[in-house]
């Protein structure tokens, strides 16, 4: 008998949660929320693990937010009730967002404070005396404020949750959270969350949970095929650029996509590459401060930017073009290198909500499993569906294996399928990629990356300052300009027709400056791409092209 899911409204939720779910346009609640929700406002403990992009935010937020206006009916001092610890500032100013859109019908009995971004503590100081209903903080900072008798949560704390709670330790942050356990009473309700289970998440559990109830939901830690379409492509250094040109360029590659390389030099020296060609695209990495990381991540969540090139969590070296075999566990120090300290909170790849990412690009292969479930998450959110393509050099070669075997599990196939491209079809463009490459000096890198820290902590001020009083003046504030336009060769922009592969001419069409200028004319913020929505009627030519040898002998580019 096919079963039937639990709504919303039957769930017994307050009429003003249920108002804010019908707003976000949520019609069913999804299957970890179906499960954690009643088990969670029957005062269990949970250990739920459920897939990247699932909706674990919202099942333990909804629970937590029903608890906290079920207690408030009986009357009580104002008091920190829920404590939502998590890995990231991007995370954490995310959870804000996510708790303030699930409490907009009770803003005025609910309040939530993100005390993740690193200003002074005193600054915070006042938002915690106002005792918020729920805070949402890395550990580090809410031990700070506990430390500093900002917090107190000794008498007043019903609920914790630790949300990617894989991540706490491999982020540096096991004692800090041990610490904070001190403070908290005796008795509350907790809640561990995490995509992916390891050991840390196993000695989490023991030190939070009381007979929790544990879920392990769906075999598979990723959507399957049909909703993500994974491939692979083995292909050396210079490849890989002219690969990326040629998918953006000729735009084969549609919709919005997160590109993730192995270093921040490499998101440089991408992006001073792509710019040669009239491809503007952001970055995103962890010098850059935490206000300009989260609005470029609202722009882009809001259509501004096509592509964002990102390094993931910061736990990874400089040295990602090195040969790495196994796939070791994630260092836990704060990078540094030419005196620059990267942020320790920083990750991009690990729960951040990038919506209607159409495609994952790995331009270089991530360095753990983990790390690929997690980049890999960023697309196919929700019920959307999406694609994603990993670049492979010979040295990458053993940790696609490692992937392709713990994404098999059981079965006979992996899900990651060769994309047959055939290479020798795009030989022409190599002589304008190499021309674009011989700019891209390791001095324009280093420039560039100054250039960008100093303009982004200019940035940075006016968001603090300007952030609440003057969004309008924030939709022009845009991070994806050239940062080198002295090594950008003006020849490069255009693609000339006699270098397009036979087998796309008059199939594609190339991104050329002036297109890209009346996108951005025609793009109004909040709304989502025409290009993502031609991509959900499947016609991401990323997934209907097989542009190859392979099957198709003739070389032409079929669309299957
Ligand atoms: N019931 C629902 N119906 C439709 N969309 C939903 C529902 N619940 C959540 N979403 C949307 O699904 C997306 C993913 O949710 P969320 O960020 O909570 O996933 P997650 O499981 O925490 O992923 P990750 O492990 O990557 O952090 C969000 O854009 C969210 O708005």
């Amino acid at each position: 008998m096919a079963h039937e899911r639990l709504q919303f409204h039957e769930m017994g939720l307050d009429d003003r949660l249920l108002k804010a779910v019908a707003d976000l346009g949520w019609s069913k609640p999804t299957l970890i929320q179906e499960k954690v929700i009643p088990l969670a406002l029957d005062g269990k403990d949970l250990l739920a693990r459920a897939r990247t992009g699932s909706g674990k935010t919202a099942s333990y937020g909804i629970p937590v937010i029903q608890r906290i206006l079920a207690s408030k009916q009986n009357v009580r001092e104002q008091d920190v009730r829920a404590l939502i610890v998590v890995p990231t500032k991007e995370l954490g100013h995310q959870v804000q967002i996510m708790m303030r859109q699930l409490t907009a019908y009770c803003s005025r009995d609910i309040r939530v404070a993100d005390i993740s971004s690193k200003v002074d503590l005193s600054t915070q100081r006042p938002i915690l005396m106002e005792k918020p209903d729920v805070v949402v903080g890395t550990p580090s900072r809410v031990l700070a404020h506990l430390n500093a008798q900002n917090l107190v949560l000794r008498s007043s704390l019903e609920m914790l949750v630790v949300d990617e709670a894989d991540l706490i330790f491999s982020f540096g942050f096991e004692s800090d959270l041990k610490n904070l356990l001190c403070h908290l009473p005796n008795i509350y309700q907790s809640f561990l969350m995490s995509a992916t289970f390891n050991e840390d998440v196993q000695t989490l559990k023991e030190l939070l949970l009381h007979n929790p109830v544990i879920l392990k939901l769906q075999g598979s830690q990723l959507p399957d095929s049909s909703q993500l379409q994974q491939y692979s492509i083995k292909c050396e250094e210079e490849d890989k650029f002219l690969l990326v040109y040629t998918l953006l360029k000729l735009c084969l590659v549609k919709g919005k996509t997160l590109l993730f390389v192995g270093t921040v030099d490499r998101c440089y020296r991408l992006k001073l590459f792509l710019e040669q060609f009239g491809i503007p695209a952001c970055v995103l990495n962890s010098e850059l401060p935490v206000q300009s990381r989260c609005h470029i991540i609202a722009q882009f969540n809001q259509g501004f930017y096509d592509y964002i090139i990102a390094t993931d969590e910061q736990s990874l070296t400089e040295t990602a073009a090195e040969p790495q075999t196994t796939a070791g566990k994630e260092k836990k120090k704060t990078q540094k290198k030419g005196g620059k300290a990267k942020d320790k909170e920083y990750g991009v790849s690990r729960g951040v909500d990038f919506q209607n990412v159409a495609n994952v690009i790995n331009f270089d292969f991530p360095k753990t499993v983990e790390s690929y479930i997690h980049r890999v998450g960023r697309t196919a959110r929700a019920d959307n569906p999406g694609t994603a393509l990993s670049f492979v050099s010979h040295t990458e070669l053993g940790l696609l294996s490692e992937v392709e075997e713990a994404l098999t599990g059981d079965e006979t196939n992996s899900p990651l399928k060769p994309y047959e491209f055939k290479m020798e079809q795009i030989e022409g463009f190599r002589y304008r990629c190499r021309d674009a490459m011989r700019s891209v000096t390791k001095q324009a890198v280093k420039e560039a990356r100054l250039k960008e820290i100093k303009q982004e902590l200019l940035n940075s001020e006016k968001l603090k300052t300007y952030f609440e009083d003057n969004p309008r003046d924030l939709q022009l504030l845009r991070h994806d300009k050239d940062l080198h336009p002295a090594v950008v060769k003006p020849h490069l922009k255009n693609v000339p027709e006699y270098l397009i592969p036979e087998a796309l001419k008059g199939v594609v069409h190339p991104l050329t400056s002036r297109r890209r200028r009346r996108k951005e004319i025609q793009r109004p913020g909040g709304v989502i791409k025409s290009s993502f929505k031609k991509n959900i009627q499947g016609k991401n030519p990323l997934k209907s092209f097989q542009y190859t040898g392979g099957k198709n002998r003739k070389g032409k580019a079929s669309q299957s």
